[in-house]
């Protein structure tokens, strides 16, 4: 019934104007499914490779389209993601594109999904997947790469942990958003957004720490259940080898000064979730940080593990850490995410499901986060790509998909 009788692949616009794939899967008893792949701009060094979308358009139809029409079941998720590999036949994804890869193993599932009649979280994670949904990380204040003359620090998140259900949750993140543009009115700031909607105005990281914390309070109180924030530093992005720290506006921190710094913040405002606050290089330094502050919040991996089982592993060994941000086009596949999801949960590591900061309105990792109950989604706060998750998510907990 799921045997994939077509496929097609198209260019189609991101978030940010540029280019990326479209894929289609048919079955042969009708089934449909779309999938869109999304892009990041700061990407880890160890990321599969996303081709210039038409030639990763032009080498997926070549390569990948004989291996998987009329061949392979869009049901099997693991056979669909097995065949993209071989047609790739590299470890990285440079021969098809990890966008033409992702764009398709996405579509596959939701075309199996279709056929069975199925929400895509129930063909994802059956029907014994826990009971939880996740709490929306938010994106309030953010720049680093995804906004020039803002912070220092990637993102802000708000992290409404107290949130009754994920449609109160969604609604206290758009909340925190306006009441940041308040106060940064009030304060004769002005803040253009950066790639994700956050706002992006030109502040020090410390006046931001303080603007989110009045703002998750105030939201909190109007709201009457707890908010905290977390943060993505995308410490990758600071370090600088050739300085040997991480290289703020107003100077260079040691990678030991990086670690008290975070360790501080995160006494400091009750941080529940810090994503890359070192480089991705740094296991060790990981380490440290996670000893010192890893029983009271998340200290994530994105670049540091890159959804990357291997080197997940490695982490895990370390004791780097003690959750992991997945992003399927990081890996390439949704076998692939799942499967370094798995290797958290077994390992006692959190997996947060993420968005990129170019993205579109596909609506995958909202059904991923639930399928896998995941504690926290990352996925923004505002913004047509972004809510199209979060819509999905509240839709998911009202059974209406
Ligand atoms: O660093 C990140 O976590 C992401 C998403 O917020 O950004 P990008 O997609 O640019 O890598
Ligand atoms: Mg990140």
């Amino acid at each position: 019934m799921t045997l994939i009788t077509d496929i097609r692949l198209r260019r189609v616009l991101d978030s940010r104007g540029n280019a990326t794939v479209e894929a289609d899967v048919l079955t042969e008893s009708g089934g449909f499914g779309r999938g869109k792949a999304p892009s990041g701009a700061s990407t880890g060094e160890y990321e599969a490779i996303e081709l210039p979308a038409n030639e990763a358009i032009a080498n997926a139809r070549e390569e990948a389209l004989p291996r998987l029409i009329g061949e392979v079941h869009a049901g099997n998720q693991r056979d669909v993601d097995a065949a993209l590999h071989a047609a790739d036949g590299t470890d990285d994804f440079s021969g098809i594109g990890a966008n033409s890869a992702v764009a398709i193993s996405m579509a596959a599932a939701k075309a199996g999904a279709d056929v069975l009649g199925a929400p895509l979280y129930q063909h994802l994670g059956g029907t014994f997947r826990g009971n939880e949904y996740p709490t929306p990380l938010g994106n309030i204040i953010g720049g680093g790469e995804h906004a020039a003359d803002a912070t220092n620090i990637q993102e802000f998140l708000a992290a409404p942990v107290g949130a009754p259900s994920v449609e109160e949750a969604v609604f206290a993140n758009a909340a925190v958003h306006q009441e940041v543009h308040d106060i940064l009115a009030d304060r004769d700031l002005p803040a253009g957004k950066g790639d994700e909607g956050a706002w992006a105005p030109s502040v020090s990281d410390d006046e931001a720490f303080e603007i989110m914390d009045e703002a998750v309070e105030t939201v909190a109180d109007d709201f009457g259940f707890a908010i905290s924030f977390g943060l993505d530093v995308a410490g990758a992005e600071l370090y600088d080898a050739d300085e040997d720290g991480y290289v703020y506006d107003d100077g260079v921190k040691s990678t030991q000064e990086q670690i008290e710094y975070i360790a501080g913040k995160v006494e400091e405002y009750d941080l529940v979730y810090v994503e890359d606050p070192l480089d991705e290089n740094d296991y060790e330094a990981f380490a440290d940080l996670t000893a010192q502050v890893g029983d009271q919040t998340l200290v994530c991996g994105d670049d540091l593990f890159v959804t990357n089982v291997e080197r997940l592993q490695a982490g895990i060994n370390a004791d780097a850490g003690n959750s992991i941000l997945i992003k399927p086009n990081q890996i390439g596949t949704l076998t692939d995410a799942v499967d370094a999801i798995e290797l958290a949960t077994a390992s006692g590591y959190e997996s947060v499901v993420s968005h990129r900061s170019g993205e579109t309105e596909d609506t995958t990792i909202a059904h991923l986060a639930v399928a896998t109950d995941a504690p926290f989604i990352k996925t923004g706060a505002v913004g047509g790509e972004r809510t199209a998750k979060l819509n999905e998510l509240i839709r998911i907990e009202d059974n209406a998909v």
